[in-house]
């Protein structure tokens, strides 16, 4: 069963879990953190399967951006186990490009930073494998520019681009969104849907953005008391339109889970976009 983990520190026992696990791309098990007296990650446990887009709400402070620094290897003074299966890539809030590179050569750092032999140069060099990412993520035209000349989007759209051209198996986007004006972010709420379809990793969605969870996962976690204290699945297919019925009740639901009652929630969105306004997780500063 830990085949393919390399890791894994500890095992739970065998049983009835064993077919979720083998489809497992991330595993989590007694997940701990703590920062001095303060402990922030208390037992968590996670799974996220192959392909599966999994997001994970909670209020400010609880710990998500520290599960996902965890899961990126970013963080290794943690406590439990963890175990992932294959490439990790991330793309932040902020694109963080490097201002002296071409944006070209900004998507290549991701084949730089990849471990394990990632395959992202297969069929090509670096700069073929840039192209076709940038390609995808709507910006063939822009390989030679200064990352200073990139609007918010497009910035975010080459930071995806770097983390696309890694072919992770695992896909970490903390708030990715989250600086993007709200037409701009539906653009890219298309877009990372069109990307997860066509290469179908694991994809775990760090976000406040209780409509955003919804609008893109199968599966919406609410992290509290340092564990995964809810999970929300959603059965339907996309696009989902914002006021698709079905979705009223879970996003009910999941506010109430974050202490929040639907009046509490901001109303920020412009009336023009499509669907209305959002359901942000209130003391926020998307
Ligand atoms: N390097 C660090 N040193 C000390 N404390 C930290 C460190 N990193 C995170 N923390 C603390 O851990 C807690 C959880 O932080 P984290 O960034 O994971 O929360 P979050 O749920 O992502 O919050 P937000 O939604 O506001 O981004 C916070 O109280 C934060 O101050």
């Amino acid at each position: 069963m830990a085949q393919g983990f390399p890791g894994l520190t500890g095992e739970r026992a065998a049983g009835a879990d064993d077919r979720a696990e083998s489809r497992a791309v991330a595993r989590v098990r007694g997940l701990t953190r703590r920062f001095g007296e303060r402990t922030v990650l208390d037992g968590a446990d996670l799974t996220i399967e192959r392909g599966e887009f999994v997001a994970l709400l909670g209020r400010s402070g609880s710990g998500k951006s520290t599960l996902l620094r965890a899961l990126a290897g970013l963080d290794r003074e943690t406590g439990g186990d963890l175990a992932v299966d294959g490439t990790v890539a991330v793309a932040f809030q902020e694109p963080r490009l490097v201002p002296w590179k071409k944006v070209r050569a900004n998507v290549a750092l991701g084949l730089r930073t990849s471990g394990g032999g990632a395959s992202g140069t297969s069929g090509g060099g670096p700069r073929a494998a840039a192209d076709k990412a940038l390609a995808e993520v709507g910006l063939a035209e822009r390989g030679d520019a200064w990352p200073l000349t990139l609007s918010g989007g497009e910035a975010q759209r080459a930071s995806l681009a770097r983390a696309l051209v890694r072919e992770p198996g695992l896909l970490l986007l903390d708030e990715p969104f989250s600086a993007l004006d709200a037409l701009t972010r539906i653009t890219m709420h298309r877009l990372v849907l069109d990307l997860w379809e066509r290469h179908r990793p694991g994809v775990l969605l760090v976000t406040h953005d209780v409509d955003e969870a919804l609008l893109l996962a199968d599966r919406v976690l609410v992290l509290d008391g340092g564990r995964i204290a809810h999970e929300t699945r959603v059965r339907l297919p996309r696009p989902r339109p914002r006021d698709h019925p079905d979705l009223s009740g879970l996003r009910a639901t999941l506010l109430a889970r974050l202490g929040v009652t639907p009046e509490d929630a901001p109303q920020d969105a412009p009336q023009d976009v499509p669907g209305g306004p959002r359901a942000d997780v209130p003391g926020e500063t998307p």
